[in-house]
């Protein structure tokens, strides 16, 4: 299957109450001019099933596709030009691991902060340590719901109720969906789990 009819899957069905929300344009193997073209279809995918796309690390192709907004890094460009570049209305979220950078990311008005990553991942060779799920419980009790948290790295349908227990808003996810063999049913399971009702917070 495609990236194209996996995103088209996931984000199908606007009835549907257990479908991802939103999607992230992030393929650090691509050419600026294949990443246009992905980020084209993939623009189009989300905005006729209304949800939010956002692209990872690079506003100005953020502007140029029109999308809903950005995902940055420590080492990305800040938050200001993001504003700058694509508006107050644009969702910018900025990736945390510690107390600091959240307070910083609050300060500078980000939208959501992505914190990981919380278990091993394969994703991100850079990633880092896995930071588990009480630490992430730390961080989601220091954000104090001043904006989400969403968790990050190797999280799947096997540990992603100890992120929500742990307190996240959200989990953002690659492999678990890209590599499952259903990945329609991944997300529906991944977003059910995180949906879930009244579950026991981690002690
Ligand atoms: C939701 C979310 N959280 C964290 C990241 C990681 O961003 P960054 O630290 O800039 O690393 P790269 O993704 O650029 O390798 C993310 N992309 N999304
Ligand atoms: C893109 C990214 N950022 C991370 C962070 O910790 O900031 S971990 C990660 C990779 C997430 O991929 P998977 O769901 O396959 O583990
Ligand atoms: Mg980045």
């Amino acid at each position: 299957m495609t990236v194209e009819q996996i995103v088209a899957q996931v984000t199908s069905s606007s009835s549907h109450p257990n479908r991802v929300t939103f999607v992230q344009l992030r393929d650090k193997r691509l050419s600026r001019e294949q990443s246009l073209h992905l980020g084209k279809v993939l623009r189009h995918i989300t905005a006729q099933a209304n949800v939010a796309f956002v692209v990872n690390d690079d506003i100005q192709l953020a502007a140029l596709l029109q999308a809903d907004g950005v995902h940055l890094g420590q080492e990305d460009e800040s938050v200001s030009v993001a504003r700058h570049v694509l508006g107050n209305d644009a969702i910018v979220g900025v990736s945390a691991d510690c107390e600091q950078q959240i307070d910083v990311a609050i300060a500078h008005g980000a939208d959501y902060v992505g914190v990981g990553p919380v278990f091993a991942t394969s994703s991100k060779a850079d990633a880092g340590d896995a930071i588990g799920e009480y630490r992430l419980r730390q961080l989601v009790e220091y954000t104090r719901s001043r904006i989400p948290v969403v968790a990050i790295g190797g999280i799947d349908a096997t540990n992603a109720s100890l992120c929500k227990r742990a307190g996240a808003d959200g989990v953002a996810v690659i492999s678990a969906i890209m590599r499952n063999e259903n990945p329609q049913h991944a997300a529906y399971h991944l977003s059910s789990i995180m949906n879930a009702p009244n579950v026991a917070p981690l002690t």
